[in-house]
């Protein structure tokens, strides 16, 4: 789909997704999926997505098991990651006593026009856009000094303090894991961690998704890879809805209570030579219940400079991708324009 129409003015939608889903409307056309343009809607229940115990990883079969669901998928359940279910119910809990606010109270943490950060529906960005069944509240967590806390909720009250502990947390488990995918593939310790720099970037991102009275037209999120180097998830306890592309075949996450979804991202595509996979993901709606997630993304000082690990280069595997640096800029302007971001940092001729 090149050749998009591109707005430099945000524009705006006559009907909110809110209140669109209180009243029962149908989707109006702009989040219609036309015809094949984001594949098929069925989905393969065959598929299973592995479960890793992260406190298992010093053994060599769990790392192995690693790295097949990380080369071959892209993703898995994490379970042994230290956070108890009672935990991760709270934070859940925050989520929803914040969604659950009036309208009016949300709006004070509204995001400006043009910016990303705050509450509120898609940024709409060109005329050709299918717009999401969902809305959001995006915060950037890391580096400190960035924090915009007149955007972090005050009520419910406990919100900011839960949020920096659970992203403290998955900053933790996404630092082991780093240094685990790195030894499963019996690289150094730190070859993907030392590439985060001293201002690595990490972006909460609390996804609501309202009921629809036709999920068989719209998405709650279309298909997209994340541009993270790595991506955790907490899921919804009871509601599913998040499916991965597995082998051409969208795969049903299933949920599970005491889980989070680890997902890479692109970042991780480009420092692992293509070794570990960015995975397609998109979520469905239903006409019966809300869905609500938390993502949290961790990716590197966009000043940094990123590359393929050398040790993942060799004559049976030429480098696929340049050094680059910030790579979300990339990835937000290929978004725009209807092109795959790592088709463009991607080296054409493979024979250097
Ligand atoms: O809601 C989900 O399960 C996934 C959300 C997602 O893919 C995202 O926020 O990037
Ligand atoms: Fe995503």
């Amino acid at each position: 789909m090149a050749g998009n129409l591109l707005v430099s003015e945000e524009k705006s939608v006559s009907k909110s997704v809110q209140q669109m889903s209180i009243e029962g409307d149908e989707p109006p056309s702009q989040y219609i999926v036309n015809g094949n343009k984001f594949g098929s809607k069925d989905c393969c229940a065959l598929i299973p997505i592995s479960t890793i115990d992260v406190s298992l990883l010093s053994s060599e079969s769990e790392l192995e098991k690693l790295r097949s669901a990380l080369s071959s998928a892209g993703c898995f359940q994490a379970i042994g990651h230290g956070m108890s279910s009672l935990y991760l119910d709270e934070i859940r809990e925050v989520a929803k006593q914040f969604f659950a606010l009036s309208e009016e109270e949300k709006q004070k943490y509204a995001r400006a026009v043009n910016e990303s950060e705050g509450y509120g529906n898609d940024r709409i960005v060109s005329d050709k856009q299918v717009l999401d069944w969902s809305y959001r509240i995006i915060l950037q967590i890391f580096p400190e000094k960035t924090r915009r806390l007149s955007l972090w909720p005050k009520v419910p009250t406990g919100f900011s303090e839960k949020l920096e502990e659970f992203s403290t947390k998955v900053k933790s488990m996404m630092d082991y894991l780093l240094r685990c995918m790195a030894r499963s593939l019996n690289l150094e310790e730190g070859s993907f961690l030392d590439q985060f720099g001293e201002e690595s970037l990490m972006l909460a991102r609390f996804n609501f998704y309202p009921r629809c009275s036709r999920p068989d037209l719209v998405f709650g999120v279309k298909p997209h890879t994340d541009r993270s180097v790595i991506t955790v998830l907490l899921q919804d306890k009871e509601v599913e809805g998040l499916q991965v592309l597995i082998d051409d075949n969208w795969v049903n996450v299933p949920t599970m209570p005491d889980a989070l979804v680890v997902n890479l991202g692109d970042q991780m595509q480009i420092m692992s030579n293509g070794v570990f996979k960015s995975i397609m993901h998109r979520v469905v709606t239903n006409t019966k219940k809300m869905r609500m997630s938390i993502a949290i993304f961790h990716e590197p000082d966009p000043k940094n400079e990123i590359g393929p690990v050398e040790g993942l280069i060799d004559e049976s595997r030429p480098r696929l991708y340049r050094n680059i640096k910030y790579y979300g800029d990339i990835n937000y302007k290929c978004y725009q324009e209807g092109k795959i971001p790592l088709d463009t940092v991607k080296i054409a001729n493979n024979s250097d």
